[in-house]
């Protein structure tokens, strides 16, 4: 975000001070948008000011307010005199219509609460400029929490809405720095409602929070290239992260999203358009896991997909499928007896496959220089020696799907690094783990959770949020990461690059969960692609 400032002011497009008035101003309009009773009649709201141009954009909302005819207290955390110059400027401005307090000792206890009269608290203590604990740092904090909490349900308590991230967490992380084993309430000014500009940042989608945001709306401050659409683009909702010129591509990241024109299907093509894939399967009575992600890519539009069991699963297997294909498939000599057929494009492995199969058929299928996902089995058959799969993942156009306990056993050190408690902002976060362990193992790397991070070798990097609306707990559920690997399966048979078939697959798997609901589990999530493309206009 500085950079982008930077390159907007240095233009002489616009100055500090005029970005820092557009920013307040989008505060309020977010305030009265979320909260139209607030627009209905002035009301009373405590403004908690920072030291830096977070505080300067506080001192702007005061003023509106008080404009609007409000009554407005503000406080402030630090010294006037040494405010940056814009937050300097606003001060100035606000003190001619009202008083600042210091933010320690004038805020009485206990304030505000519930009666006090006061509709709204203004947090505009630390914005991307967090850089050590905020553990309890003012008086008011455990009242701010406890309003956050309480107004969900009751309207006599204020609501609480942080201009650009709540105060304590980190916007480059979602961490809450300093935040070990105490309560993470300490941590953080906790919002209803998040105003931020231009772009959400990773903090607003990775870790804490969209826990400490409440619900995140993104206010156009007029700088370049602020996430919109490219001409007659569809665009699922969300936005971009950090999507402008003035970021070098290596360190963009972005919000997840499908690549349309690619998931449709033309006429006069046919199924080998669309690609073959093989699904490697575990012995009898395992078999369940590769027939969910088998059932995944045929329904996301291979064109054929095979499913390679040992003989001795043979049974089990076709007494189950119809549409996918079954091979027996003994051994490592068998799959590359297989692999002759240079129709199968495309190959999964992972799931149900077993550890000692895994160890010998990886080799085969990544040495064939097929597209393939790894998941599961595939990973876990490397935990003693990741460095012999990186050696073979190097450089091809595989995808690694671990969560959090694989990526542990193939990263070690890099998991460490991710779950040590952050001591600064910016913190070490899943987007750095990502881009770390897709740079080491040379391919695509997914990171799976409700913010799944989407990594290749050369930094590039989408995160697929499952938060705020697109929030679908009813996905952690077994199963539901073998659907995700046939998904990814399913999309590289289809020609996508293995970067772009993890970031589109992802992004599905979430909208499948949205659109099926409560209840769901993962035979589901296949057979709600056909209503998702729908929606989709596909
Ligand atoms: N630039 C622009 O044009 C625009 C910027 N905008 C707004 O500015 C915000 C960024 O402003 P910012 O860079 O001044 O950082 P901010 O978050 O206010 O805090 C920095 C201060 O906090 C201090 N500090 C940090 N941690 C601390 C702790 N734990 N405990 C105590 N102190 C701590 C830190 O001290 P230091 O580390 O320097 O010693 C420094 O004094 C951005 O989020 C957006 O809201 C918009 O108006 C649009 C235009
Ligand atoms: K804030």
């Amino acid at each position: 975000m500085r950079a982008i400032e930077e390159a907007a002011i240095a233009s002489g497009a616009v100055t500090g001070l005029e970005l820092m008035e557009r920013a307040g101003r989008g505060v309020v309009e977010a305030v009265f948008e979320e909260w139209p009773e607030l627009a209905a009649a002035p009301q009373r709201a405590v403004v908690l000011c920072g030291p830096g141009n977070n505080g300067g954009d506080g001192f702007v909302v005061a003023r509106l307010l008080r404009e609007w005819g409000w009554e407005v207290e503000v406080y402030l955390y630090g010294d006037a005199e040494k405010l940056p110059p814009d937050a300097r400027v606003n001060y100035g401005r606000w003190v001619e219509m009202g008083a600042v307090r210091a933010l320690d000792e004038d805020a009485p206890d206990g304030y505000p609460d519930e009666g006090d009269g006061v509709a709204l608290i203004v947090d505009a203590i630390f914005g991307i400029g967090l850089t050590r604990p905020f553990l309890t740092l003012c008086r008011m904090q455990d009242q701010v929490n406890l309003c956050n909490a309480a107004s969900r349900s009751n309207p006599a308590f204020p609501h609480v809405v942080a201009v650009d991230v709540p105060s304590g967490l980190s916007s480059d992380s979602g961490a809450y720095p300093g935040y070990e084993d105490e309560n993470p309430l300490d941590s953080c000014m906790l919002a209803n409602l998040t105003v931020t500009f231009h772009a959400k940042k990773l903090g607003h989608v990775l870790g804490y929070g969209p826990d400490a945001c409440g619900k995140v709306v993104v206010k156009d401050i007029g700088l370049e290239g602020g996430g919109r659409p490219r001409g007659g683009e569809k665009r699922p909702p969300g936005g971009a992260v950090g999507r402008c010129p003035a970021v070098p591509p290596g360190e963009r990241v972005t919000l997840a999203e499908p690549s349309f024109y690619r998931l449709s299907k033309f006429p006069g093509e046919h199924k080998y358009s669309h690609g073959h894939a093989l699904i490697l399967s575990g012995g009898p009575g395992r078999g369940g896991a590769a027939r969910l992600a088998a059932r995944g890519a045929l329904r996301i539009g291979a064109g054929l997909v095979t499913l390679g069991c040992p003989p001795a699963a043979l049974i089990e297997n076709a007494a189950q499928l119809n549409a996918v294909m079954l091979r027996p498939l003994r051994d490592a000599e068998a799959l590359a007896e297989l692999l002759k057929d240079g129709r199968i494009n495309a190959l999964g492995l992972g799931p149900g496959l077993g550890l000692d199969r895994a160890r010998a058929l990886v080799p085969v299928a990544l040495e064939s220089g097929r597209a393939c996902v790894l998941d599961a089995d595939a990973l876990t058959a490397f935990a003693e020696a990741p460095e012999l799969l990186f050696g073979l993942t190097r450089g091809t156009a595989t995808v690694l799907t671990p969560h959090g306990g694989e990526f542990a056993r193939l990263f070690p050190d890099i998991a460490e690094k991710l779950t040590a408690p952050a001591q600064t902002g910016p913190a070490y976060c899943r987007v750095d783990a990502a881009r770390e362990a897709a740079a080491r193992a040379g391919c695509v790397v997914l990171l799976k959770g409700p913010d799944t991070v989407i990594a290749d070798a050369g930094g590039r990097c989408a995160v697929n949020s499952a938060a705020y609306e697109r929030a679908v707990p009813w996905l952690a559920t077994a199963g539901a990461g073998d659907v995700l690997a046939g998904f990814i399966a399913g999309l590289l048979a289809r020609g996508f690059d293995p970067r772009g078939a993890a970031e589109t697959a992802a992004w599905l798997h979430v909208e499948c969960a949205r659109s099926f609901g409560p209840g769901l589990i993962a035979e589901d999530l296949p057979e709600e692609l056909p209503q998702v493309f729908r929606a989709l206009g596909l």
